[in-house]
């Protein structure tokens, strides 16, 4: 589907997908959310993680915060992504307990405050993290991702690229937001995996790790 690269087309589609989330009611939120939870529990790279980041959902993401209390449990520690100061469209990964200050930021997601994830001992860069739970807009069979359209993530993991030790990432968003093939551009990292609230994807072997 060359088509798909046309960025005007990339944004119709985003649009579209980001649409089918909203309309879902409250009561089919919780339950995607917590199916989505017991499909990722059973994931070897979610249960081996000691380190991991989720998100604060907004705008009818998939919520992934159920998993919260088992990680607790677990004595995982969990960080959430946070817009870089001074550092275009990257993220920060800063910890995140019952104590963290949050703020709103510019998109109107709450995330841990500027001066707390200032200090460096309640942040990761990506690299540190065993795994990453990331947000997504769409994917396909193949989980190829299309995200915000901000190029967040992308830029943030953008040393995958050049190979040597990568955490694993776990895309996740509702089932309807599955698509038949969505297209692939040079700057897309690789997901290990997309878990929706039906089941889990896999990528290709050959193609997870140029
Ligand atoms: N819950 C959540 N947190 C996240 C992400 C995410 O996708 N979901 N991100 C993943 O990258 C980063 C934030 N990325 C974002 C990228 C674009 C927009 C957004 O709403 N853009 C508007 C237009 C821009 C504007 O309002 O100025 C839009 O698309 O309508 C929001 C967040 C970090 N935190
Ligand atoms: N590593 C990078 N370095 C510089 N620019 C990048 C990088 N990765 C992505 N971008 C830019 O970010 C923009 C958004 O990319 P794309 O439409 O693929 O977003 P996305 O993958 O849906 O978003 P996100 O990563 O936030 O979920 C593109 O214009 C692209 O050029």
């Amino acid at each position: 589907m060359e088509s798909l690269h046309d960025p005007e087309a990339k944004r119709a589609l985003r649009r579209q997908l980001r649409r089918k989330r909203s309309i879902l009611s409250r009561h089919e939120q919780r339950q995607a959310a917590l199916n989505l939870c017991q499909q990722l529990k059973r994931l070897p790279e979610v249960q081996r993680a000691r380190r991991i980041s989720l998100y604060l959902p907004v705008n009818g993401e998939i919520d992934p915060t159920p998993l919260l209390p088992w990680f607790q449990k677990r004595n995982v520690d969990v960080y959430l992504p946070v817009l870089r100061p001074l550092s275009a469209n990257s993220l920060w990964f800063v910890a995140y307990h019952a104590h963290t200050p949050m703020v709103k930021n510019r998109f109107g997601i709450l995330e841990p405050d500027t001066r707390f994830a200032a200090h460096r001992r309640n942040r990761l860069p990506a690299w540190a993290l065993d795994t990453l739970i990331v947000p997504l807009v769409g994917f396909d069979a193949q989980a190829n991702r299309m995200g915000m359209g901000g190029g967040f993530y992308d830029r943030s993991l953008a040393f995958i690229r050049r190979g040597g030790p990568a955490p694993a990432l776990i895309g996740v968003a509702h089932a309807c937001q599955q698509v038949d093939t969505l297209p692939v551009e040079p700057w897309d990292v690789p997901l290990t995996a997309v878990a929706s609230d039906r089941a889990v994807v896999r990528a290709d072997k050959k193609k997870s790790r140029p």
